[in-house]
């Protein structure tokens, strides 16, 4: 499906990059200094606009579910990560050219190269070449063209099956597929060096002295977990409950591309949802959300190499096991029903579920949500079943009860071989060493408490390991020691939760949000198309445009109270008293996606009423202060929109009607 804008016109990508430049939505960090790959800077209209939206974000979870709230410090030490698997995980195969340097992220360059060769079977085949689309997980470097070279069939079927399967190839495996098809950087024909594992976390050490090695955090889910057992406390050992948390995370991507899509700094939002592993993971407010329809595209559709599924709703998905549990179906629900709220287009979203060996090292099962965008479709939320992983690893390394203990309803006995030692004789006996056999005792597993009771039946002594005493075997004779199997009775349960994470990537939705909200229409006088970017207003980075008519000095009372007016209401607005023509004031004001406009003119003097534009149909109605400001904290607040206010007001005609739709 080739990108296009709202209103169905080809997207075209240059003239929208420069647009967002020129108004200051984004741009390049430290671009005097001639800019650095993968960091950008947002500007005025950026930062409202990204500060709407996780307005919007924390209105639609955090407070609409309860969720607790943190804010984790980015750095983290390096046991933190150590533990949750990244230090040796969170990596990509990289390579380099030996003759001029150049960094390659061995996967794309392996699938670029292979693709360049059976593009160039197919031009010497004579076969058309349909345009795929990109992924920008996966953009193409600028590599020379390739020339026509007919290819053996058999050869094609290789390749096609390597290309199939590139996310699964490890660092030596595509070194050899490297070596094998004898593959060459396009740009200087040379073979790269062999591909090794970059980490893609940014190291630093904390403190003056260089041994607290740290990281800038990849996400900021090992904060939340770590908070674990406050929070659960805080909850006052309620379960299920949610952590939340906004904020930045640090990727040292090997090639940062694609705008906002591929950054080394972004701004994320991620949910921690702690479920009960037992009982099928049901979520209590499933049923709000049974009825919603998704484009699930699912392992099984992806393997038949469909890519179009018709929406289904999510209660059948989640009865028919399509989606594992409700919580995780409860949560792509609502995933979705927050980007139709910010203005994503439905028709670009789907939810594509990981195959098994793209999921992280912790996660269960794993559907992202993907926005189509002229660079493809692309993972703007990652929405996990991390299972009890996270949780578990950092309990065993540290210690810490990472866990929910339950009163049980009705008690339950246990039964279990159970140690007892004689403690008058046990430490006189072992001395020095007393607490590390005994604790080397309790630690002993059920099935080898077993074991050890028939050997103390059979031969009066047991022999056990014990790191750090003697030769590491200890010997216990029966006058200090019982195993017997006896009944407990348990009052609590204890269990690891399971974490459900809605993963959010906020720079990648800001910038698919602009995709989808833009489209041109002609100005008055044949001038250049104009951009629109029409963001529903409450998400808009300004609301309101106040023009008056001319810079007669009878308006500029007006305009200072109208402005007034606003700020009470916490509308934000921006006054243009420039000498440009009306329409010409309202169009650049329309490439900033301002969705409403106030004209002040010579009747205004009069009588107080005032023109309230609509930035979509550029329809005008014309009222009394107060119903225009009615109006305005309405539309600015979602509860109405532009079709309701014409209903009520009535239509202004006047010379300002400006820049018809083309
Ligand atoms: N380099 C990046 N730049 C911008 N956003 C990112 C980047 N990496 C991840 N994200 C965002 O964070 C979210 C959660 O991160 P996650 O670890 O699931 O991404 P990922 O699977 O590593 O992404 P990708 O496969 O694209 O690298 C993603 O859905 C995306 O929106």
């Amino acid at each position: 499906m080739a990108a296009t804008t709202l209103k169905g016109q080809p997207l075209d990508r240059p003239v929208l990059d420069s647009m967002l430049r020129r108004r200051m939505f984004y741009t390049p960090s430290f671009e005097i200094y001639g800019g650095v790959a993968g960091l950008y800077d947002y500007g005025p209209p950026g930062c409202a606009l990204l500060a709407n939206v996780t307005d919007i974000w924390r209105k639609h979870f955090v407070l609409e579910e309860d969720m607790l709230e943190v804010d984790c410090t980015a750095l983290t030490p390096a046991e933190v990560l150590k533990t949750s698997g990244h230090v040796d995980k969170f990596a990509d195969w990289m390579c380099k050219d030996p003759k001029n340097g150049e960094i390659l992220r061995a996967d794309h360059f392996v699938e670029e190269v292979l693709e360049a060769r059976l593009k160039g079977d197919k031009e010497a085949r004579g076969v058309k070449i349909e345009e795929k689309e990109e992924d920008p997980k996966k953009k193409k470097r600028k590599v020379k063209a390739t020339t026509a070279v007919k290819l053996d069939d058999a050869v094609v079927k290789e390749y096609e099956e390597v290309l199939a399967k590139i996310d699964n190839y490890n660092g030596e495996e595509l070194g050899q597929l490297i070596k094998k098809y004898e593959l060459k950087n396009p740009n200087t024909g040379v073979e790269p060096s062999p591909p090794v594992a970059f980490n893609l976390m940014f190291q630093t050490s904390i403190g003056p002295s260089s041994n607290a090695p740290g990281y800038l955090r990849p996400e900021t889910a090992q904060g939340q977990f770590l908070n674990f057992a406050k929070l659960l406390e805080f909850n006052q050992h309620q379960m299920p409950f949610a952590s939340a948390s906004i904020g930045k995370s640090f990727r040292n991507e090997i090639s940062p591309r694609a705008g906002l899509l591929r950054v080394r700094e972004f701004l994320m939002a991620e949910i921690e949802h702690y479920v009960d592993p037992e009982g099928g993971k049901k979520h209590a407010r499933f049923d709000e959300v049974k009825d919603v329809e998704l484009v699930l595209l699912n392992r099984h559709t992806q393997l038949a190499g469909q890519t179009h599924v018709e929406k289904v709703s999510i209660g059948k998905a989640v009865a028919d096991g399509t989606v594992d549990n409700e919580t995780l179906g409860y949560f792509l629900a609502r995933i979705q029903l927050f980007l139709e709220k910010i203005g994503v287009d439905q028709s670009k979203l789907r939810f594509r579920q990981h195959m098994a060996n793209e999921m992280a090292h912790y996660a269960a099962d794993c559907w992202d949500a993907e926005l189509l965008t002229s660079y493809g479709w692309v993972e703007c939320v990652g929405c996990a079943d991390r299972s009890a992983y996270d949780l578990t690893v950092h309990a065993k390394k540290t210690g810490a009860p990472l866990v929910v203990r339950q009163r049980l309803e009705k008690p339950i006995s246990v039964e279990e071989w159970q140690i007892e030692l004689d403690k008058k004789k046990f430490g006189p006996h072992f001395k020095k060493d007393g607490k590390t056999v005994e604790a080397a005792i309790e630690a002993l597993p059920q099935e080898k408490r077993e074991v050890l009771a028939k050997e103390l039946e059979s031969t009066g002594k047991i022999i056990i390991d014990v790191e750090g005493v003697g030769n590491g075997k200890v010997e216990v004779s029966k006058d200090l020691i019982v195993i017997e199997r006896r009944t407990r009775v348990e009052n609590t349960r204890e269990f690891t939760p399971n974490v459900i994470e809605p993963s959010f990537g906020l720079g990648r939705i800001l910038y698919a949000l602009i995709e989808h909200n833009y489209w041109t229409r002609g100005s008055e006088g044949g001038d250049e198309a104009r951009g629109v970017l029409s963001f529903p207003p409450p998400v808009a980075p300004t609301k309101v445009l106040l023009v008056p008519l001319s810079s007669h000095e009878s308006f500029k009372p007006l305009l200072k109270h109208m402005s007034n007016k606003l700020r009470t209401l916490g509308v934000s607005s921006r006054v243009d008293d420039s000498s440009a023509s009306i329409g010409k004031r309202y169009s650049r004001n329309d490439e900033l996606g301002t969705p409403l406009g106030i004209t002040i003119d010579f009747q205004s003097v009069k009588d107080s009423t005032y023109t309230l534009r609509d930035r979509d149909s550029t329809k005008q109605v014309r009222a009394d202060e107060d119903k225009i400001l009615a109006a305005i904290k309405s539309l600015v607040e979602g509860t109405k929109v532009w079709a309701d206010i014409e209903k009520e007001l009535p239509a202004f005609e006047g010379q300002d009607a400006e820049v018809p739709i083309r």
